[in-house]
């Protein structure tokens, strides 16, 4: 897939996006951001459901906007906002999803308990999606997205709103899946994607802030991490002044992680960054934290 120079513009003439350019291959694309940085936008533009109003995205060659059936017949989506029909049965409504798909019946029996099954569901088929807890119902929005074994699978913000475990478990599935497919998963949670992501694109104010290798962001922050342990007395002024990756309660203070082009303040120690530090350093430098 090639994101070629893609704009987007709201009708109320809000921006979303600004000449976004991205080449994707096979393997885990996070897409990561704060929030209102454009991802869901331009994952609605590569799921062929919006249309670029600048510039071109391209799948296999083929322009997106101008052919959009050979990517989505090709497509496996889970958006935002997934909505169940809780009366049904996780089975019955896989079934009516692969109906709607137009997934011939003689197959679609057999994908869906397939689906179920890649998912961790085949014991569950049966129950009601009603009684689902919010991770179940994520695993059943994957399921969906997977019954035409899919050669792009976008899924946004896939964990917002899931407990520790279910989110672990989740992270496990999509690492799972990638194979020969291309998985684009947007969050603005680090860890969502930390352990299972080929490649980055980081995004902020619609713009794409980085592309690559997780390891070339680290590389970036090489130089710039600290550790610092402040009185908690100090704890307000260092928020306010300094771009913090997490802190930890310790007997002899507050230690902080920080980015900075400079040591924070006497006594810091240099760090390995962490990919959180580096992508907060990313953000900070572009004034986007
Ligand atoms: N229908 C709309 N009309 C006008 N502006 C919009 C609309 N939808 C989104 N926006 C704005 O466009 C920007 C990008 O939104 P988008 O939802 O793509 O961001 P995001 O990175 O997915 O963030 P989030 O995680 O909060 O969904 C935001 O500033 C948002 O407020």
């Amino acid at each position: 897939m090639r994101v070629e120079g893609v704009g987007f513009r709201y009708p109320n003439g809000h921006e979303a996006l600004a000449g976004v350019d991205l080449a994707l291959g096979p393997g885990i694309l996070g897409l990561l951001g704060p929030n209102g940085a454009g991802k869901s936008t331009l994952m609605r533009i590569l799921a062929t459901l919006a249309k670029p109003g600048s510039g071109r995205v391209l799948w296999n060659g083929v322009d997106t906007a101008a052919r959009p059936d050979a990517l989505r017949a090709e497509l496996g989506y889970l958006p935002q906002d997934f909505g169940v029909y809780p009366a049904l049965s996780a089975r019955e409504f896989l079934a009516y999803l692969a109906a709607v798909k137009g997934l011939p019946s003689r197959v679609a029996g057999e994908r869906v308990d397939e689906c179920l099954g890649m998912v961790g569901l085949a014991e569950a088929a049966d129950r009601r999606l009603g009684g689902f807890s919010g991770g179940m119902r994520q695993r059943v929005g994957i399921a969906q997205a997977l019954l035409n074994d899919p050669k792009l699978l976008i899924v946004d913000e896939p964990t917002v709103g899931l407990d520790p475990e279910e989110r672990l478990r989740f992270r496990h599935l999509i690492t799972d899946l990638a194979g020969q497919r291309l998985v684009i998963l947007s969050t603005h949670i680090v860890s969502d994607i930390e352990a299972s992501a080929t490649t980055l694109a980081v995004m902020a104010k619609g713009r794409r802030l980085f592309h690559g290798e997780p390891e070339a962001l680290v590389a970036q922050a090489r130089g710039h991490a600290w550790e610092w342990t402040v009185p908690e007395a100090a704890l307000a002024e260092a928020r306010g002044r300094l771009a913090i990756s997490s802190s930890l309660r310790r007997p002899d203070g507050i230690r902080l992680r920080v980015v900075s082009a400079e040591a924070p303040g006497p006594g810091a120690t240099g760090v390995e960054p962490s990919l959180e530090d580096a992508y907060l350093w990313l953000l900070d430098r572009h004034g986007a934290r």
